[in-house]
């Protein structure tokens, strides 16, 4: 039978030789990933049920991501509740305060390759399709399961395949591909679905770049994102992971996939504006709107690729007397290229906050929150009211080009004037 990527790597983590797009599938996890916001409900839930010990310590990942350092003593005891349970069930994949955002952590620390079904309790799990995996956001009580007996049901998805052509024209970049296809279909326009991101497009983007299309299936309701492994894959596992793994591709006459063309070739810098994600137009029709705070980061483009884009745009530059501008690269090791590669001499000289890898004010949980009647322009991948912090402030997302030159001038520029 003719099958998708995701009902094949489903098929085989249920251990069937076939799996269809809307059957029920108990499949093997092969990655269980939480973090320090959701650990302790699942934790919590995961004590309700009775069960000493976790299925499998190794197959486990801790990561302390969303308030690190601790700001509140909320969070501080959120991370004594962790480090409790990650040293009682021998995890020894924790990642402390130190490391990153999990999204980011994850495939850099080689625990994730294709072929896998991986499940985190974060909504923005998706991003590890970049690397072939079927990989995906769960509850906490469901991760409670998971971490009981290694299994969790899913209902196989239908696949929406967007075959991506075209060049990119400069400062356009996998941010503006995924904020446009989201401005076209909706909010809405791919739930429960399974993003598979293809074409001539993806195949010439790099893995940090695929991981910004995967990063954003959630934002247009999908159930995971999807890339097809090829040599980029590998070469971006080599020296990361010693796992075997599995490739698994879309059979083109697979019977629940649907295709949907996106030419890339005249697209414009995108922006999504207050309130929705799908609320996008092209940079001209937004420039000169006021800001007050830009943030570059987050699991949708805190990486390296990002970093060294917003650095070229502002050195030489002073970033605008009326914005404050965060920068928080994804995770450790990004920070010390960042370090190593001179970036962060010239966000400190231009006037920019660097701030140690962690998830910052994506989620308006942690540093640098907006007040009322303020706007921010941010590298992150949801502007709803309340995000960034207070509900009278205004988020616009971009890519880290359009943030770069807007700090600049205090107001949403279109980095191709610069
Ligand atoms: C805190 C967590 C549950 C949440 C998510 O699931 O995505 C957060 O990471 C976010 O981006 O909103
Ligand atoms: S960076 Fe933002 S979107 Fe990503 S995991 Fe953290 S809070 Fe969620």
């Amino acid at each position: 039978m003719s099958m998708t990527m995701a009902e094949k790597i489903l098929a085989k983590a249920s251990g069937k030789k076939e799996a269809e797009a809307g059957e029920i599938v108990m499949a093997n996890i092969d990655v269980a990933m939480t973090h320090d916001l959701t650990g302790p409900l699942s934790v919590e839930s995961f004590e309700k049920i009775g069960v000493d010990k976790v299925w499998d310590p190794e197959k486990i990942v801790v990561v302390f991501d969303h308030q690190v350092p601790a700001d509140s003593i909320e969070a501080a005891n959120n991370h004594i509740q962790m480090r409790k349970f990650v040293k009682e069930q021998k995890i020894n994949n924790f990642y402390d305060v130190r490391e990153g955002v999990c999204h980011q952590v994850l495939p850099e620390k080689g625990h994730i390759v294709p072929g896998e079904v991986v499940v985190g309790t974060d909504s923005h799990t998706c991003t590890h399709g970049a690397l072939g995996a079927f990989s995906t956001g769960i509850g906490s009580t469901d991760m409670a399961m998971v971490f009981a007996t290694g299994k969790l049901w899913f209902k196989v998805p239908e696949t929406i395949k967007f075959d991506i052509t075209g060049k990119l024209s400069d400062y356009v970049y996998a941010k503006d591909v995924v904020l446009n296809i989201i401005g076209k279909i909706g909010a809405d326009g791919a739930t429960y679905k399974a993003c598979e991101f293809g074409g001539e497009t993806t195949q010439e983007m790099s893995v940090s770049d695929r991981m910004v299309l995967c990063n954003m299936a959630i934002e247009m309701g999908g159930k995971t994102g999807l890339v097809e492994p090829d040599q980029k894959t590998f070469d971006y596992l080599k020296g990361r992971s010693s796992k075997s793994y599995e490739v698994m591709k879309t059979d083109s006459d697979a019977a629940s996939l649907k295709t949907m063309e996106i030419d890339v070739n005249d697209l414009e810098p995108q922006v999504a504006c207050p309130h929705h994600v799908d609320n996008v137009k092209p940079v001209s029709e937004v420039e000169g709107t006021q800001i007050d705070q830009v943030f570059l980061g987050s699991c949708t483009n805190g990486r390296l690729d990002d970093l060294r884009t917003a650095a070229k745009i502002l050195k030489g530059h002073s970033i605008s007397n009326n914005i404050r501008m965060l920068v928080i690269p994804a995770s450790r090791e990004i920070y010390t290229q960042a370090m190593d590669e001179g970036l962060l001499r010239t966000f400190v000289d231009s006037g920019a906050l660097v701030c140690n890898p962690c998830c910052g004010p994506c989620l308006g949980g942690h540093v640098g929150l907006v007040g009322p009647g303020e706007v921010s322009l941010s590298t992150s991948n949801r502007n709803f009211k309340g995000r960034q912090g207070s509900p009278d402030a205004e988020v616009y997302l971009s890519s880290a080009a359009v943030a770069a030159s807007s700090a600049i001038y205090g107001k949403i520029t279109d980095p191709r004037a610069m």
